[in-house]
């Protein structure tokens, strides 16, 4: 099986869902509501989910999603409710069909919408296809101006098979920070990956295939870490940057634009360290599409105890702690200074 066609759909959904991203990250003021775990969400991460599922929902009829959001608190607020309906009219009338022959899908009203971000109830598992969907991964980095992503992976027996990311303020020069923004990544298992510029309409842009990572020494090599300490602990993975000789800063990227900048090499390593005393349960669509991509260019992805990320527990990634992603040549280095920081060796 290619999974040609369930790429076209991920790449061309998850464009579609950042030029409403993009359009709202711009222009609205981006009010945001507390959900119960006290993580925010906005008009544009229900927005975004209900234009990807859409997309999903009519070239895949058949499959499973498992969305981050849910429609409770559109239900109760009609206010909310009217402005996440306009955003995705407006963006459903702006991109229009897509030339390449797949539907994308169409939302009719606010009853539709509502129902349409519940088709992302799903419970997950080990079999059949389930696509895992973060309409806005890295809300907070939304909110204060910093980096996220709209990501869109789909499992196949548990098994991440096809991966998109769209990083709508990721420089696409790293070299030149402040440079046009805007990439969108994606992946096959076994075929390698490719990266392109994010377009402001439907129009995918020429891609180019994301280089192999070559050897490097360890103690040349960049990592990346999360924004929010309260998400990852800044202290350990300090220890483990330094007891691996790194002397680079690291980047700190909210969401999955982390698996991004090491896809295309801007650093080599990932560490995502459960903070002190945290119980948080990685979730599935916080890494499906964003470890795939980063394993189809050479990276070893695993938790911090050096476990693969299972896909198939569910909703969430619950046989698993934390992770850690290196560059295939450097990762035993690397797990070993993690499991030696946390005093598991
Ligand atoms: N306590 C805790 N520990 C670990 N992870 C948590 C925690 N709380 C939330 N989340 C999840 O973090 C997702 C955002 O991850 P980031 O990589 O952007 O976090 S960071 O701010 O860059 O550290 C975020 O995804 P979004 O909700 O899609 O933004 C959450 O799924
Ligand atoms: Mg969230
Ligand atoms: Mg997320
Ligand atoms: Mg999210």
């Amino acid at each position: 099986m290619s999974y040609e066609r369930e790429r076209l759909l991920a790449e061309l959904a998850v464009q579609r869902a950042c030029m409403l991203t993009d359009r709202v990250f711009h222009q609205l003021v981006k009010t945001s509501v507390s959900k119960d775990d006290k993580s925010p969400v906005t008009v544009a991460d229900y927005a975004a989910q209900a234009l990807i599922i859409a997309s999903v929902n009519a070239a895949f009829p058949g499959d499973g999603i498992v969305g981050e959001e849910d429609s409770a608190f559109l239900r109760k607020d009609e206010k909310l409710r009217g402005i996440v309906w306009n955003l995705v009219k407006e963006t459903l009338e702006a991109a229009g069909e897509a030339k390449e022959d797949i539907p994308l899908g169409n939302i009719k009203d606010e009853q539709e919408l509502m129902d349409t971000i519940d088709k992302g109830l799903h419970e997950g598992g080990r079999s059949g296809r389930v696509w895992a969907l973060d309409p806005i991964d890295g809300t907070k980095g939304f909110l204060r101006g910093g980096q996220y992503a709209v990501c869109l992976g789909l499992l196949v027996d548990g098994k991440a098979t096809v991966g998109a990311l769209g990083v709508p303020n990721l420089p696409q020069d790293p070299s030149n920070p402040e440079g046009p923004k805007g990439v969108l990544l994606s992946a096959i298992r076994g075929q390698g990956a490719v990266i392109r510029d994010l377009s402001p309409n439907l129009t995918l842009l020429p891609s180019r295939q994301l280089e192999p990572v070559k050897p490097t020494n360890v103690a040349d090599c960049a990592f990346c870490e999360g924004v929010e300490s309260g998400h990852s602990n800044h202290g350990q993975q300090a220890n483990i940057a330094s007891s691996l000789g790194i002397t680079k800063e690291s980047i700190r990227y909210d969401s999955q634009a982390k698996y991004a900048a090491i896809a295309r090499g801007d650093a080599q390593i990932y560490l995502r360290l459960p903070s002190a005393g945290s119980n948080w349960v990685e979730k599935i669509w916080d890494h499906a599409a964003g470890s795939l991509i980063c394993e189809e260019v050479g990276y070893t992805v695993s938790d911090v105890n050096g476990t693969p990320l299972d896909f198939g527990m569910g909703r969430t990634l619950k046989s698993n702690k934390g992770i850690v992603a290196a560059a295939g040549p450097i990762y035993d280095d690397v797990i070993a200074a993690v499991k030696k920081e946390l005093g598991s060796q």
